[in-house]
């Protein structure tokens, strides 16, 4: 099954388009990385994704999600963990209250925290605690959100979409706001992930693009201007282009890497 499948998508905001002829496919159990410059449409790729907008109907077009062209969003979002920064700044202003364990349970309704009228089986918190142990962020379960730091507050919206069994994780610059170790800390969790699902990681950091992710997409040009195996995709020239700068790049320990602005 496809994970994405989209042909000839034109998208945008009210009068301009911002992607054009978008094609790209994702299979199941394919790990991707979309990589693009600040401002090259990423976001705009996530919100299609998430139908938050939709293609323009000016030309025929494919865009299918795990395999259907309609499907409930509050269905779509259970099978996909879609974890955005709108989604981290949300909790943080609006669940400051919640405890972590009250974040990660909250994903079996989907909803932003806990409520009395929801009632929790001994099934869904024992789903809830068994997330948190398989994350390792069981001593987050008592800590509040207002207290947490950034990557804390990630792990646990990660669990929260966890709790689902997603077929895949869609995840947008997710380690934003992150120091060093916490990236590498997150990444590494994010790597433990895809043992059991796809992973697709936007990003701008080509460090991140761990071992197991095997394929790019490269957004640049208002389109996805390349897709392709992570070798043949991240060359030097290639990066050179979309970043508009002259950069030299390297592979070590199955990593790439900047090794020269020229
Ligand atoms: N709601 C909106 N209305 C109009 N234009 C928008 C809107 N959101 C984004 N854009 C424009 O769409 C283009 C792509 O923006 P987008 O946020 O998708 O880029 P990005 O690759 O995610 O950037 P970054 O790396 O900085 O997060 C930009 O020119 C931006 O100004």
């Amino acid at each position: 099954m496809n994970i994405i499948d989209f042909k000839n998508i034109n998208v945008g905001y009210d009068e301009k388009i911002i992607l054009k002829n978008i094609t790209l496919k994702i299979k199941e159990n394919e790990h991707w990385a979309i990589l693009g410059a600040n401002g090259s449409g990423k976001s705009t790729l996530m919100k299609l994704i998430q139908s938050e907008i939709h293609p323009r109907r000016t030309n025929e077009y494919k865009k299918e999600i795990l395999g259907k062209s309609n499907y409930s969003i509050f269905e779509l979002k259970k099978q996909l963990g879609i974890i955005t920064n709108d989604l981290h700044n949300y909790f943080a202003t609006h669940g400051s209250f919640l405890s972590g364990y009250e974040v990660v349970l909250s994903g079996h309704y989907s909803s932003i925290g806990v409520f009395k009228h929801q009632d929790f089986s001994v099934e869904q918190h024992e789903k809830a605690k068994e997330t948190m142990r398989f994350l390792e962020i069981e001593h987050l379960a008592d800590k509040y959100v207002e207290a947490m730091s950034t990557g804390e507050l990630r792990k646990c919206i990660v669990a929260r979409a966890l709790i689902h069994d997603p077929k895949a994780f869609i995840l947008d610059e997710p380690t934003v706001g992150l120091d060093i170790k916490a990236q590498i800390n997150f990444i590494k969790m994010i790597q433990k992930l895809s043992k059991n699902c796809s992973i697709i990681l936007v990003t701008h950091h080509l460090e991140e693009i761990f071992e197991e992710i095997k394929n790019v997409a490269l957004i640049y040009n208002n389109t996805i201007y390349k897709t392709g195996k992570k070798e043949d995709i991240l060359t030097s020239e290639n990066l050179s282009e979309i970043f508009d700068t002259n950069v030299h790049i390297n592979v070590k320990n199955n990593r790439y890497y900047v090794e020269e602005i020229l």
